[in-house]
Order: C-alpha cells, then structure tokens, then sequence
C-alpha cells in the first residue's frame, strides 16, 4: 500500500443516524458519577457525550486482531499495526436534543505520514458533522494516528505532582479497569489494548491498559463542566503521551475569562494530554 494509494481514501464518506436515547446518558453518567444521575434529566446532550452515541457497527466477523473494524472500509488501509486517538478539534454550534433522530457525517480529509520521535507515524484526519432536524449542532476533526510496532514501552515512575496554582481546577483521577471497560463498553470500542491486559502488555507491549483519549478529554471536559454554568463553545486536544491503570493521573483546569486551558499530567509528572476549552457567551 503506497502513500498514493492512502492519499486515495481522502473524501471517502459515511453516514451514520441515530435516535440519541437517554438510556445512554445514563449509562454516561453512572459511568462519571455525574450530577445528572440524581438530578433532573437534561433536555441536551452535555459536551463530549457525542462520542457514546453514533456507535461503530462493524460486525464481529469484521473485526482485526486489535478489536478495531478492519481497516480498508471507511477507515485507509494502512499497515502500520498500533492504533491510538491523537487529538481532536471540536466546535458547539447548538445542543444535541436528547431523544430527538440526528445524523453524522463522516468524510476521510486527510491522510498523512511523519517521522516522529517514536518511529514512523501515519495521521488519518476524519471530520465529522452532525446535525438534528437540519441544524449544524456540532463539527468536529478527529486525528487518528498509526504506529509501528516499536520496542516495549516503560511504565511511567511515579513522583510527586507539582502543587497546581491556586486558581485551578483539579482533580485526580484513578484509571481502573472498571472504568476502562465502561468507556469501552459507552462507545462500543473493542480496541483490546483498552481492556485485555494480555493483549496490551504482551502483543501492543503497553505497560497496563492503555487510557483511552477520549476518556481524560471526556473527564476534563466535565470538570470544566462543573465549575462554570456556561457551554463550552470549542474543545481541542491532543494526546502528548498514553496514560496506562497503574496509576492516578491529575486532571488540572485553568480558566481565564473564557477560555479554559486544560491537561492530564501522567504519574511521572509528564503531560499526558493538552486541551483548551472556550466558553460560550453567558
Ligand atoms: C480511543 C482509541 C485509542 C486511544 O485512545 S489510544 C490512547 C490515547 N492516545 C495516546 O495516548 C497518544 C499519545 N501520544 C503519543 O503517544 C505520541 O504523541 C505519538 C502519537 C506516538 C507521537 O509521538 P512522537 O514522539 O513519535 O511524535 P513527534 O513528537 O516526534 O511528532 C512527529 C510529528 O507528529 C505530529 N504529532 C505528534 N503527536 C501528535 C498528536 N497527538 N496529534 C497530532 N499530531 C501529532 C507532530 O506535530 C510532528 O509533526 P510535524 O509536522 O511537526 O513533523 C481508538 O483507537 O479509537
């Protein structure tokens, strides 16, 4: 498979409908232990909780090794065997209603390859759009990267964190593999490195269970969530570094009038994850 020919999935496309049931928000929300569970239930879905619906419906008899649909349908074939989330843009231009049909649309806009630190590297960017009743509610560019198999990574040696400053928000985080199984299990992810250990350590050759990406933007999403009563107009992020179960890692929020500077801080005190979040108007 030449770059020509993984140049050549750019502009591929696929749609994906769904009714956005609030059995899911509450899956999502015992998942988080979040407010919602005891409060009344929201009308909208809150930010980030897109990803727990449009679910992947590759049958099982599509599914590679790794968990993943096999790649070559929607997604480029590309050779390189370890796929992780790399970062994500998103932006809020109104509420997803729950319980209400919307639509995603999902185009490949690029694919491509770097040399990086680690080894060769292949970026598959994939926007997404979504829509209800003919509203733009949110877009949203996803980075997909692959690697090679490369040599066994170290588990993190953990230090003390540095005290955050004064004005943030913080929270650390215990990744059990409990809460692994259940954010697998909310976005229907069978990416095995998320929850076979066997898998993780012995064939993609993780120290422990690989943190999903989309779960510590998801956490900090919702601690920004929790200290502002304003929506959140953007959120970006990238993933620096994988966080793995084997220990806490922190969470720390900075506001600054509107805008929400964001980072996961792995064990070891190395930035993990960085995000930033705007706020929408009062
Ligand atoms: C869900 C799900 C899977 C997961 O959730 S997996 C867990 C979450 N993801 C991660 O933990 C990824 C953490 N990131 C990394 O391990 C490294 O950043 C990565 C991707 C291995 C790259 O490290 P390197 O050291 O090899 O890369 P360099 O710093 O040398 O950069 C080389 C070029 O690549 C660009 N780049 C690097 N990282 C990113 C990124 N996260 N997003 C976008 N681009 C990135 C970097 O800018 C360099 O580009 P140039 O154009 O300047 O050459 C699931 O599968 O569904």
């Amino acid at each position: 498979m030449t770059t020509d020919d993984l140049a050549s999935w750019r502009g591929r496309s696929e749609t994906v409908h769904d009714e956005l049931a609030s059995a899911q928000l509450l899956a999502a929300a015992a998942t988080f232990d979040d407010a919602i569970l005891t409060s009344d239930r929201p009308a909208t879905i809150p930010a980030l909780w897109h990803w727990f619906y449009f679910l992947p419906r590759a049958p099982h008899a599509r599914l590679s090794p790794d968990g993943h649909p096999e790649r070559g349908g929607f997604m480029p074939p590309v050779l390189l065997p370890r796929r992780m989330f790399a970062g994500s843009r998103m932006t809020f231009h109104a509420p997803l209603r729950l319980a209400t049909p919307a639509r995603r649309d999902g185009v490949i806009r690029e694919v491509t390859m770097k040399d990086g630190k680690s080894g060769p590297l292949a970026f598959v960017t994939v926007g997404y759009r979504i829509w209800q009743d003919g509203v733009l509610c949110l877009e949203e560019e996803q980075d997909i990267v692959y690697r090679e198999q490369g040599a066994p990574v170290a588990a993190p040696v953990p230090i003390a964190l540095p005290v955050p400053p004064a004005h943030a928000i913080t929270r650390d985080v215990t990744p059990d593999p409990r809460l692994l199984f259940r954010f697998s299990a909310l976005t229907f992810n069978a990416h095995r490195i998320h929850y076979d250990r066997e898998y993780a350590t012995r064939v993609e050759q993780y120290p422990g269970l690989v943190v999903h990406g989309p779960l510590t933007a998801v956490l900090l999403a919702n601690l920004v969530r929790q200290h502002t009563a304003r929506e959140l107009a953007t959120f970006s992020f990238r993933g620096v570094a994988p966080l793995f179960d084997l220990a806490p890692f922190r969470l720390v929020a900075i506001p600054d009038g509107d805008t929400v500077t964001c980072q996961a801080l792995g064990p070891d005190g190395r930035i993990a994850l960085e995000a930033t979040a705007t706020l929408a108007p009062a």
